[in-house]
């Protein structure tokens, strides 16, 4: 654990640590000469009813509890310093991370688990860094200086007061074991109370249209009283550590005036002496408790670390090329394409598709077919598990990954806009955009009218995902955003999907006009918006089953044909 915190916080801001220390050590210099001055003011001052002696020491005291007064606000103030330092650069490398992790991270990794790993965990390693590792540095050199000066001044008495500290010592650590473990478990607790709330807000509507609302609490509120009461635990684990560490301190501090007491009536030790030894030895528990309570902090900041660490080692499944695309015409080949998302079951099998430039390819087939499947492995979403994609014949993987999305127009059947004004969303992939060049691809999109009839136009800013605007309309800027990319390929999965006729209509107007010039590929269910494309595929169990055009396939009257009669006679 130490040489966790050693390698990850006191080395990289060792100047900070440094300094930090430094001027811990002069504060507490000046504090621990304390009762020496004391000593000094009984023997010397009082005893022999010394007035001006008295003053001199009574005003040293001001002025070496005025420079350690000052010496810890700098000491504090390094230290913080550090802590929020490292902190915000690892918050910074974090959401580095997350951004660059595979499409499948965060398929399978709940997002309140991340939203946790950014808050509690974040907040633990906080208070390890900039409470628990000063705490434990300082007060360990707090306590060994105090021993030494114990040891320096009369060494049977400091030998009686240090038989007593392995049993406060072990009783600590029985108690921060536990203190430890308690503290995993609520983490957990904690953060599946931040799946639960997340899940919520995402799903509010759905809550509220199944009247759902008392269950939702119900669920909340389970959690919510496993937490408190998991909080309790540890709780009542610190509430007993406290008075346990004092009783012991205290059960030492008698034997202590005893012994001394025999002492100074022997003559061997001055009042005096023994009054500034009873100081020290107050001022052992409270070094020793806040080592334990660093100690403790600092357990719970590992096991937060380990969390985040995995995050951090989250490999990719991608096979990252290292060429950069340059340039692309819009030629796309699946050969022999197979996938699966895991190893026992096949979602794609044998895909061949051959699309020339500004080609439209739409593919259909019965829900769970592998639609989107295949749309994931052309975004690169995935890597196919057998046989390759070709871009102007080229394989796919022999590129960055982003350098092959930054040709690629991407459209979702439930578009996320951002909390921002339209003209920035739909700029969103090319920030140099000019406010023309912004309106030419709305009106493209078929968005340009109902954007001007918004009281602030391009500068409405529309709610978080996009929630004041209709389906369709949101779908439209989507469109907008994708195109203002010039991207070569387009593939929209399922857009009009959620959409009445009215919009869809809209919308697919907007998809003619974007889709001039480059391959496009659509995803639908649709069968009645599909004349225009040049081939339709038709996928079923992962297979193609037929391909061709609308004419050729209604002739073959197979699948598709099929598929068409029993729209249209639910239409
Ligand atoms: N991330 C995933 N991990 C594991 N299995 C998945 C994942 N995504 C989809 N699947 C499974 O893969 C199969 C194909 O899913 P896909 O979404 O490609 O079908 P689809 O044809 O697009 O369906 P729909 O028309 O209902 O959207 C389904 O059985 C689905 O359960």
């Amino acid at each position: 654990m130490l040489a966790l915190y050693w390698r990850k916080f006191v080395l990289p801001y060792r100047s900070l640590v440094s300094t930090a220390i430094f001027c811990f050590i002069i504060a507490s210099v000046a504090g621990l000469a304390a009762p020496i001055i004391i000593k000094i003011l009984i023997d010397g001052a009082l005893a022999k009813g010394d007035m001006s002696y008295l003053s001199t020491i009574t005003g040293g005291i001001v002025v070496l509890y005025f420079i350690r007064g000052i010496f810890f606000y700098i000491y504090g103030l390094t230290m913080a310093k550090a802590g929020n330092e490292s902190l915000s650069k690892m918050r910074q490398s974090m959401f580095d991370k997350l951004q660059s992790l595979d499409y499948a991270y965060f398929v399978n990794m709940p997002a309140g688990e991340i939203i946790s790993l950014f808050t509690n965990d974040l907040w633990l390693i906080q208070q390890a860094v900039t409470l628990g590792i000063p705490d434990l540095l300082v007060e360990s050199l707090n306590l060994l200086a105090t021993m030494l000066i114990m040891i320096y001044f009369d060494w049977q008495l400091a030998l009686v007061t240090f038989i007593t500290l392995p049993f406060i010592i072990a009783a600590i650590a029985f108690f921060n074991k536990r203190i430890a473990l308690m503290g995993t478990l609520v983490e957990h607790t904690l953060a599946k109370l931040t799946g639960i709330l997340h899940q919520s807000l995402l799903s509010v509507r759905v809550v509220q249209s199944y009247v759902r609302e008392d269950y939702e609490y119900q669920k909340f509120s389970l959690k919510i009283y496993q937490v408190a009461g998991d909080y309790l635990k540890v709780q009542r684990l610190n509430a007993i550590l406290v008075p346990l560490v004092e009783f012991l301190a205290a059960l030492g501090l008698t034997i202590i005036i005893w012994f001394g007491g025999r002492e100074v009536i022997n003559g061997s030790l001055s009042i005096g002496g023994m009054f500034a030894f009873l100081v020290y030895i107050i001022n052992v528990p409270a070094p020793v408790r806040k080592i334990s309570q660093a100690i403790s902090m600092m357990k719970l900041g590992t096991v937060a670390w380990q969390r985040i660490g995995s995050l951090r080692q989250q490999s990719s499944m991608i096979q990252e090329g290292d060429k950069e695309l340059k340039q692309v015409t819009g030629k796309v080949e699946f050969k022999n394409v197979s996938f699966s998302y895991s190893p026992d079951l096949g979602i794609l099998k044998d895909i061949n598709i051959a699309a020339n430039p500004g080609d439209i390819i739409a593919i259909v087939g019965p829900s769970g077919a592998g639609k989107s499947s295949f749309a994931n492995l052309l975004l690169r979403f995935y890597d196919p598990t057998g046989g390759s994609i070709y871009l102007d014949d080229v394989d796919i993987r022999t590129y960055t990954t982003q350098s092959v999305r930054k040709y690629m127009g991407f459209i979702q059947q439930d578009p996320i806009l951002f909390n921002a004004t339209i003209f920035e969303n739909i700029r969103y992939g090319r920030p140099s955009a000019s406010y023309s060049q912004v309106e030419r691809v709305a009106k493209l999109a078929n968005a340009h009218d109902f954007i001007m009839e918004l009281p602030k136009g391009y500068n409405s800013v529309i709610g978080e995902l996009g929630s004041n605007l209709s389906g369709g309309q949101r779908q439209r800027l989507a469109i907008a955003r994708a195109i203002i990319m010039e991207p070569s390929i387009l593939i929209l999965d399922e857009p009009t999907a959620s959409l009445d006729a009215h919009a869809e209509k809209q919308v697919m107007e907007a998809i003619r006009n974007a889709s001039v010039g480059r391959t496009t590929f659509i995803i639908t269910h649709r069968l009645s918006t599909l004349n225009a494309a040049d081939t339709i595929v038709y996928l079923d169990h992962g297979r193609i089953v037929e391909m061709g055009t609308h004419t050729e396939l209604l002739a073959k009257d197979g699948y598709y044909a099929k598929a068409v009669q029993l729209q249209e006679l639910h239409v």
